[in-house]
């Protein structure tokens, strides 16, 4: 018999998180969606989907949800964020402007993101990837998507696109900036499900 999977969650308050369980679920790991923090007991990892992080901000605050997720991750947990989840992970969140609004983070990621770095000409597109540790590169699909300015030096940077990094690893926490549940490829969840304890 095979060691059992362990439970995964999906942050399920707002965007693709339906498309992160049905990914899960097809790699068969049980999957509950997460919107209270009674929801994150008994799971080893917890996915973050992309989205509107605004949007998720102000839902994090009415479920009260931030002690919560520190906890989970002190506690051992691993968790992956998906752009808006990359940013609602990251240690510093900056705006596509200087004038953009401040926005409260996880910190659980010690990097610095910033917002819509793409800009409006290039509002979504999908490029291949080369990843670390993967031998063909990743179809990767950026929707107004974040990068990552500055990583902490034990922040292992696993892919880049152009100047800034895209992927990244500290510990049991991974971000990607590109959306790995709208391709068919289902080697990221892979990786994430390795990470789980
Ligand atoms: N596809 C996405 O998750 C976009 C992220 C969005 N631009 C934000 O700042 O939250």
């Amino acid at each position: 018999m095979s060691a059992p999977v362990p439970k995964v969650g999906v942050l399920a308050l707002q965007g693709a998180y339906r498309e992160h369980a049905a990914r899960l679920r097809g790699l068969g790991a049980p999957v509950r969606e997460v919107r209270l923090p009674g929801d994150l007991d008994g799971l080893a990892g917890l996915v973050l989907p992309g989205g509107e992080s605004t949007t998720m901000v102000r839902l994090m605050n009415e479920y009260a949800l931030w002690a919560p997720l520190r906890d989970f991750h002190a506690r051992g947990g691993a968790l992956w964020g998906t752009c808006a989840g990359a940013i609602l992970l990251a240690a510093e969140v900056t705006g596509a402007s200087p004038a953009a609004p401040a926005q409260p983070s996880l910190g659980l990621l010690d990097v610095t993101v910033q917002r819509n770095a793409f800009g409006r000409q290039l509002e979504s597109f999908t490029t291949p990837l080369e990843v670390a540790g993967l031998d063909v590169p990743f179809p990767a699909v950026f929707i107004r998507a974040p990068v990552i300015t500055r990583a902490a030096p034990d922040v292992e940077v696993l892919a880049r696109h152009g100047d800034h990094a895209v992927l990244a690893r500290q510990g049991r926490v991974l971000a990607s900036s590109f959306h790995p549940e709208l391709t068919p490829d289902a080697r990221l969840h892979e990786l994430f499900l390795g990470m789980l304890g």
